[in-house]
């Protein structure tokens, strides 16, 4: 019966060509709604250009561009970059929905093309995705090599505070490049916490292939836009990043064997009681060379390939270093601005500490005053101003579509200078969190994000604040600071430039005299 009728049919539509040519159009008109149905709309933005969309606003991409464009489209709004979909916030409130309400959905990390080879396909932890490995991986890194009692254990953070301590006494009444002092500083704890060489022998070369690393993934390639373009300078920028890969390969691949070499001595000794033991160390407890990438059963032995290990290694070179660095050149800057503040916390160090003896650990709860100026420095230059995340399946916020592999720049920066949230957002003012010490950074006031907050946020935030706390407390208890050439407080050029974070523009110069009763 069935088939007789769509006989019928058949040979309707082909004695009528008119009615065959309006049902082949009503399809192609059903087909084409149905795949351009959303039913909801994008956040507001500017309008794109056929096929590259916004790409020509590319330099507009900072947190300071974007907070100009969010004043113009509001908190949430939504940039198309070629193939891709920005969504940027500015708000406390969509920040909220985005990372404690729907936090899941966002959990993703977006990752270049340079990004995703140079960390060996995604194997480290800051650009997997979020699973059950990221999971594992983070869960082994909080545990093993982030821990504040692990960090309170570090002798490299005090034995390298104490090295600069030295060398800036070495230079008292002539300019010292604070910017460049405290760069080496943090340089020397990552490097020695990783890899556990104190003689820093080797670092110059490692810096080397840091810097070529931080170019590479940040460096614009169209493929990341419009990939059927990829082949317009793919195999130059290829081979830039196959080098930048082998020399790691070549620098961490020895430093491996080494301490595979030193584990099997001790082993073979039945030696467990070594002093100190680096990054390097705990990572290869974990090691197999047939590791398992993946794995959802949760009672499996998790084990680390060496691409895991040395993935996790650059992001601790990564995480680590240029943020704790940049925390403390900012927190050094604004107390210089700030005469007063900086005499408020040269004056708590002489009530908690004395002059007579030199900052400890255990001062460190008690400097108030210090811990409120880092706060509030935090706020004005969080060391990473926009926190990137991409939806893991297609969502909604605030009535906007949100299709899967959106990426999210959460704009930590515009954020904690939003004057809806903040009396004087504009001013330094460490005073703001005296009386109760709220908000906090931890992640739950959605105001102030300096570490992220949910599944993503910062696992090194303890480590990090330890660091910019024993050298803010060392450099201010040690030394009085002046700025030099007569120059005014308000004369300091208080600019950031825009990377992978946001460092002053130009580095913090200041002429030091020591201020302690005891020699060093
Ligand atoms: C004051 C210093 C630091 C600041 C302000 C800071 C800030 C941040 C921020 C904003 C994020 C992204 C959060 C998000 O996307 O929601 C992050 C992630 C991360 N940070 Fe830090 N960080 C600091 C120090 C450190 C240190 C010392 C380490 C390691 C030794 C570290 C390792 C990492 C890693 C591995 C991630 C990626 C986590 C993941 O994706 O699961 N950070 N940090």
């Amino acid at each position: 019966m069935d088939d007789l009728l769509l006989h019928q049919a058949l040979e309707s539509l082909q004695s009528s060509p008119m009615l065959f040519i309006l049902l082949f159009l009503l399809i192609i008109s059903w087909f084409v709604l149905f795949m351009s149905r959303r039913k909801l709309p994008y956040p507001p933005g500017p309008r794109g250009w056929p096929i590259i969309g916004n790409m020509l606003m590319m330099d507009q991409l900072t947190h300071r561009g974007l907070a100009q464009l969010a004043k113009q489209y509001g908190g949430l709004l939504h940039l198309q970059m070629g193939v891709l979909h920005i969504m940027v916030v500015s708000s406390p409130e969509v920040a909220r929905e985005i990372l404690q309400v729907q936090d899941s959905s966002f959990a993703n990390r977006p990752a270049n093309a340079a990004i995703s080879y140079l960390t060996y396909d995604r194997a480290d932890m800051a650009f997997a995705n979020y699973g059950p490995f990221w999971r594992r991986m983070r869960k082994i890194c909080v545990i093993n090599l982030f821990s504040r009692k692990r960090a309170e254990s570090w002798a490299s953070v005090r034995e390298e505070v104490e090295e600069m301590v030295r060398h800036v006494a070495t230079k008292t009444s002539s300019p010292v490049n604070i910017g460049q002092l405290v760069f080496t500083l943090t340089k020397n704890i990552t490097y020695r916490a990783a890899f556990g060489s104190s003689s820093h022998e080797g670092q110059g070369e490692f810096v080397k292939i840091l810097q070529e690393f931080s170019k590479l993934f940040g460096a614009f390639n169209m493929q990341d836009f419009l990939p059927w373009l990829g082949w317009v300078h793919a195999q130059a920028f290829k081979d830039r990043m196959a080098k930048a890969r082998r020399s790691l390969d070549v620098f961490i691949d020895k430093i491996i064997d080494d301490h595979m070499a030193k584990r099997n001595t001790n082993k073979a000794k039945k030696d467990d009681n070594e002093a100190e033991t680096d990054m390097v160390d705990e990572l290869i407890a974990f090691f197999s060379d047939d590791a398992a990438k993946e794995s959802d059963d949760p009672n499996s032995t998790f084990r680390l390939t060496r691409d895991n290990i040395k993935a996790i290694i650059m992001d601790v070179m990564f995480g680590g270093t240029e943020t704790v660095a940049s925390v403390i050149e900012w927190t050094m800057a604004e107390l210089m601005k700030s005469p007063k503040d900086l005499q408020k916390v040269q004056q708590e160090l002489i009530n908690v500490v004395g002059l007579n003896r030199r900052v400890q650990e255990t001062d460190l709860e008690n400097l108030t005053y210090l811990k409120c100026a880092v706060k509030e420095s935090l706020r004005l230059h969080p060391p990473i101003p926009l926190l990137l995340h991409e939806t893991a399946e297609e969502t909604s916020v605030a009535g906007y579509s949100f299709p899967v592999g959106s990426r999210v720049y959460i704009n930590a920066w515009a954020i904690a200078r939003d004057p809806t949230a903040w009396d004087e957002p504009e001013t330094f003012k460490p005073s703001r969190f005296l009386n109760d010490g709220s908000p906090d950074f931890k992640g739950s006031d959605f105001e102030f994000l300096p570490f992220g907050s949910g599944r993503r946020s910062c696992p090194g935030m303890q480590l990090g604040l330890y660091g910019v706390e024993m050298a803010v407390a060392h450099l201010l208890h040690c030394f009085a600071w002046e700025l030099p050439d007569g120059m005014k407080p308000n004369e300091l050029d208080m600019n950031d430039v825009f990377g992978l974070t946001a460092p002053k523009a130009v580095q913090l110069v200041a002429v030091p005299s020591y201020r302690l009763n005891c020699p060093l």
